[in-house]
């Protein structure tokens, strides 16, 4: 077994970015990887160019065991990083080469070792029930020992922060038992993720000047402050930095890999992936989430959807003259993009870059953008709400920009004469609703009546019906989803209605918005801007 250097980052080993997702990670609440989710994660985490994978507990727990044996097999062919396999030292009073679990740790046949130990004096005493010279001692033996046979060894040095600061000179016997035994570096663990920034910084510094060992940090996020904490770290001499992918992990969770490596990248200037890795940052932040099953979070620092999402229209305003006035970073630098919202608080620069994204020109239409931008406000303050339903805030823009130059929207596809929409409750209990629609379509005017689950249901149903012989594009159109939100109504009126419908047509998709105090007609309003923007495609108008 050779060592093995981390990966081939500008930094080389002089840093390491150190992934914990597949033990750390592992322990969040809901998440519980198979072998086979262990090995796609490891891939992405490799793809994207972190120094070392810690792959699980090698011996604790089957699915790690099998993650190990299965990598060793071939299954995990690692361009860039390192594998690392997780342990505790020997038990106390037994030899470290005859302790099940560290042999375990040499069969997994990891090329590093990140060997976890006690550096809290009342968690040695209360918790492992030792005196210091045997705390110190199993971690001696058992770094020696694997550093014998060939292994990398890191040590994790468990509540060293709290630890440290009830009783520091045991905390730095067990740093020193780890270094001098041939630890390449000493990770100091906020195990109870109790610290903030400059107190953890401050021991990192003193720490550091003290023992002279390369020091690593490991932050546990209970203070919401894990990555800031990290960040701190490093800016005191950290030069090893663990992580999780999105922040997952014990309790609160660790500190997020992509916030992390965002941080060190963009704003330290640190070359801690290899060429290209920031930009992937996003992708693989979001294939993590998928292989973890938690939806991404939306709202996280530099990855989510909403990282770069802009609402307010004052930003927009500077925006539309140079996007980094109000994006701290330049988005595609970590693979995001920024997007402008249109709602309640949009100014007309905020729509005329909206209209840009949607490719309506509103540039030196100062007429037609004052009148959208009342549009907007007024239909907002009823209810409306256009921040997810592009498809309808580009009806409505083309509809304040070409007006009636618009060869779709002066001549829609078909004109509602009427629409009618009945409930039955059957004696058997069933309940059926019918639709009957009235429209005018290609010169003719069609009655059709359908049935349906519910009353939207059949009345697209019989809107189909009609439409079908017409519009050739209609069969390979389909509702993707329906969502109703009930809105409170100002005191003493009725709650207004609000529906979002997505719409496919097997190569993209599309959302309206429709609001009424019916929720029938609330649809229909969805339903039918809909229609009218897939017409406005196929007649690329
Ligand atoms: C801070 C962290 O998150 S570290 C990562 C923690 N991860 C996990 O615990 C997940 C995997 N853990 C497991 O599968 C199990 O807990 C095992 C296999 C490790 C141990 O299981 P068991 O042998 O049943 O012991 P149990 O979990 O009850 O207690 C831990 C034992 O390890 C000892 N121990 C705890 N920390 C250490 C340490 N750093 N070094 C050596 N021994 C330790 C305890 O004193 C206790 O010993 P005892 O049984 O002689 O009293
Ligand atoms: C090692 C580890 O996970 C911790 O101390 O929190």
């Amino acid at each position: 077994m050779t060592r093995k250097e981390p990966a081939d980052t500008p930094l080389g080993d002089e840093f390491h970015l150190y992934d914990t997702t597949l033990r750390d990670g592992a322990q969040r609440e809901g998440i519980s990887y198979s072998a086979t989710d262990k090995l796609a994660v490891a891939r992405l985490l490799d793809e994207l160019g972190v120094g070392f994978i810690e792959g699980g507990w090698p011996g604790a727990l089957p699915k790690d065991t099998e993650f190990f044996a299965r990598a060793a097999k071939g299954e995990l062919a690692l361009k860039h990083a390192a594998l690392v396999a997780f342990g505790a030292t020997r038990k106390a009073g037994a030899k470290a080469s005859e302790d099940k679990q560290v042999r375990a740790l040499l069969d997994s046949q990891a090329p590093v070792v990140t060997l976890v130990a006690k550096s809290d004096l009342r968690h040695i005493e209360r918790a492992l029930r030792v005196d210091v010279d045997e705390a110190c001692a199993m971690v001696r033996d058992t770094v020696s020992f694997l550093v014998g046979e060939g292994r990398r060894v890191f040590l994790d040095a468990e509540h060293f922060f709290d630890g440290y600061a009830y009783d520091p000179d045991t905390s730095l016997r067990v740093l020193d038992a780890a270094a001098t035994a041939g630890a390449d570096v000493v990770v100091l663990c906020d195990t109870n993720g109790g610290q903030l920034p400059l107190g953890l910084a401050e021991t990192v510094r003193a720490v550091g000047e003290r023992t002279g060992f390369r020091l690593g940090i490991h932050c546990q996020d209970d203070t919401s402050c894990a990555v800031a904490n990290s960040v701190a770290a490093v800016q005191a001499g950290a030069t090893h930095v663990q992580c999780t992918a999105n922040g997952y992990g014990e309790r609160a969770g660790n500190a997020d890999l992509f916030a992390v490596t965002g941080n060190l990248v963009t704003k330290l200037g640190m070359e801690v992936l290899p060429t290209g890795g920031a930009a992937e940052l996003s992708r693989v932040s979001h294939a993590l989430a998928e292989i973890a099953n938690i939806a991404p979070d939306t709202h996280q620092a530099y990855v989510g959807s909403s990282a770069f999402a802009h609402k307010a229209g004052l930003h927009a305003s500077a925006i539309k003259v140079d996007p980094l006035l109000y994006n701290h970073i330049d988005p595609a630098s970590v693979g995001n993009d920024m997007r402008v919202l249109v709602t309640e608080m949009a100014g007309r620069a905020s729509l005329e870059l909206k209209g840009r994204e949607l490719g309506v020109d509103l540039a030196g239409q100062p007429e037609a953008l004052t009148s959208a931008v009342n549009k907007v406000k007024r239909l907002e303050a009823g209810g409306w709400s256009f921040e997810a339903a592009d498809a309808s805030l580009e009806l409505l823009l083309r509809r304040e920009v070409d007006g009636p130059q618009n060869r779709v929207l002066d001549n829609p596809p078909f004109e509602l004469e009427s629409y009618r929409v009945v409930l039955d409750h059957r004696s058997d209990g069933e309940v059926v609703s019918e639709a009957t629609v009235k429209v005018h379509v290609a010169g003719k005017r069609v009655i059709a009546t359908a049935e349906g689950n519910g009353p939207v249901h059949a009345l697209d149903a019989a809107l189909r019906q009609a439409l079908s012989p017409y519009l050739s594009w209609l069969d390979t159109v389909e509702l993707a989803d329906y969502k109703v939100r009930i809105l409170p109504g100002h005191p003493g009126t009725d709650a207004v209605t609000r529906v979002l419908v997505e719409t496919t047509d097997g190569s993209r998709e599309w959302t309206t918005v429709g609001v009424h105090g019916n929720i029938v007609e609330a649809s229909w309003l969805a339903l039918c801007d809909a229609l009218v923007h897939k017409s406005l495609s196929v007649a690329g108008a």
